[in-house]
């Protein structure tokens, strides 16, 4: 064959390969999620291949920003952030909030939003994400069971605990009808009344998944809660008065717990004020439409603009200013309006999440609040030390900062890198 013959051939195998490559190009475009969420506006920086990972390193020192200027903008829709593992979209709107919250795990999945975000597989492990049986435990059992069993309930766990529980079980089987009052006993009921099987290592896996989730964020709300009562006492005295009122008459007990609406008012402002962004986090399943005609694409991954929605003075007076009683003061009845108490689920208060995998243990995180608030103020005066009256100021990473105190307050005292008591939170 002449040499024309093999130049035409490779000339025509490199048309070949060049127009096969850019159409997998093309496709992969058309498929990429850049494309797909292009009708949902960027914020923080630009969408570009290369550049939005410029705007994915700013997200993790601005994050909070971002989302306010985002909300800023777009507060009854949504908007996206670019962060090192793809595209976020934050939802703002309290329709699209409430369809998140109704929509059915095959639209979109909280499990597999945090399989990714807790990075599940070197962390947690899956098991507890795949077949999470102790979720629905934590809602039934825990809410029903943590008035007279709260104290017993241990704060660690690690592998000879579960043998001797599983010890004990048996021995109160054979002796009578022994309820035991621990967590790890009533995960063996369930798995002994499922037919599961009882793994020790699975087991302790969960309850550690429990601990971390429960634990970690009361702990920093409780910090919360007592950093607020230095900063604010003068809310110390009408909580005194309501907690003595009520246990006087009718003791320490869940309902008189229920009763103390100031102490409630208390925890719920603090959790109002002081949120950072990381509620309603899902991971669509299928593609989506929202009710007001917003389509997203399968694996998006979504969260709330928890933090702005708290802090938009279309649904709160003065939205940045800690006032103890705020929601007690938002109605004039006798009775505190259900809706209004701190376990409460609404659009504009979203620190719980939304809809069916909102917080099931909320009941037992806001009475756990109160009754160690109802007692801190019945015996302690809360104050800063004297040498450093002030708050510090609160670091974030991402969308989310620890729970313990707000950033950016203003301090009229003219403490640099302090919180005092007159000072305001800033929306940005
Ligand atoms: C004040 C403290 C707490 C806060 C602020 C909080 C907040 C949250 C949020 C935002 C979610 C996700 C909801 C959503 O995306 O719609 C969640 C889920 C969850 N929380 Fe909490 N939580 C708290 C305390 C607790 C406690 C004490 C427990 C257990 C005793 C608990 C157990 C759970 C569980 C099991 C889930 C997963 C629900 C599911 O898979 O459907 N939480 N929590």
């Amino acid at each position: 064959m002449s040499l024309q013959y093999y130049s035409w051939i490779s000339s025509a195998l490199f048309v070949v390969a060049a127009t096969l490559s850019a159409i997998c190009l093309i496709r992969k475009w058309f498929n990429s999620a850049t494309y797909q969420l292009k009708h949902v506006p960027t914020v923080g920086g630009s969408s570009g291949v290369i550049s939005s990972y410029f705007s994915a390193l700013r997200f993790y020192f601005h994050g909070h920003k971002i989302i306010q200027e985002g909300y800023d903008k777009y507060h009854d829709s949504v908007f996206k952030v670019s962060t090192m593992s793809g595209w976020r979209v934050i939802i703002c709107g309290r329709q699209m909030i409430e369809d998140v919250g109704r929509a059915p795990n095959k639209s979109m999945s909280f499990h597999s939003a945090l399989t990714e975000l807790l990075q599940a597989p070197y962390t947690l492990g899956l098991a507890g994400l795949t077949d999470p049986y102790h979720i629905p435990f934590t809602q039934a059992s825990l809410t029903k069971r943590f008035a007279s069993t709260h104290l017993d309930i241990k704060d660690e766990i690690i592998r000879p605990l579960i043998e001797d529980c599983l010890e004990k079980k048996k021995q109160y089987e054979e002796i009578d009808n022994k309820d035991p009052k621990d967590l790890v006993s009533w995960l063996v009921d369930v798995v002994q009344e499922t037919k599961r099987n009882l793994d020790v290592e699975d087991l302790t896996r969960r309850i550690l998944e429990l601990n971390f989730i429960a634990n970690g964020v009361t702990a920093s709300i409780l910090s919360d809660v007592l950093l607020n009562l230095a900063t604010y006492p003068e809310y110390a005295a009408p909580l005194r008065e309501e907690v003595e009122r009520i246990i006087e008459t009718e003791g320490w007990t869940k309902a008189s717990i229920a009763k103390m609406r100031k102490v409630d008012n208390f925890v719920k402002e603090t959790m109002h004020i002081g949120t950072g962004n990381g509620t309603g986090n899902r991971k669509l399943n299928s593609d989506f439409t929202f009710t007001n005609g917003i389509s997203l694409p399968i694996g998006t991954n979504l969260s709330f603009a928890t933090r702005p929605i708290h802090y938009d003075a279309r649904h709160y007076e003065n939205p940045t200013e800690f006032q103890g009683f705020r929601f007690a003061e938002m109605t004039n009845q006798e009775d505190y309006d259900p809706k209004l108490q701190a376990v409460s689920l609404t659009p504009e208060f979203a620190i719980f999440g939304a809809g069916r995998h909102a917080c099931p243990g909320r009941f037992f995180a806001t009475y756990l609040l109160k009754i160690t608030l109802a007692n801190i103020v019945l015996s302690y005066a809360v104050a800063h030390p004297e040498d450093h009256p002030h708050r510090h100021k609160q670091t974030w990473f991402k969308q989310s900062q620890s729970l313990t105190a707000p950033q950016n307050w203003s301090s009229r005292r003219g403490c640099t890198g302090c919180i005092g008591k007159d000072a305001h939170y800033e929306s940005t």
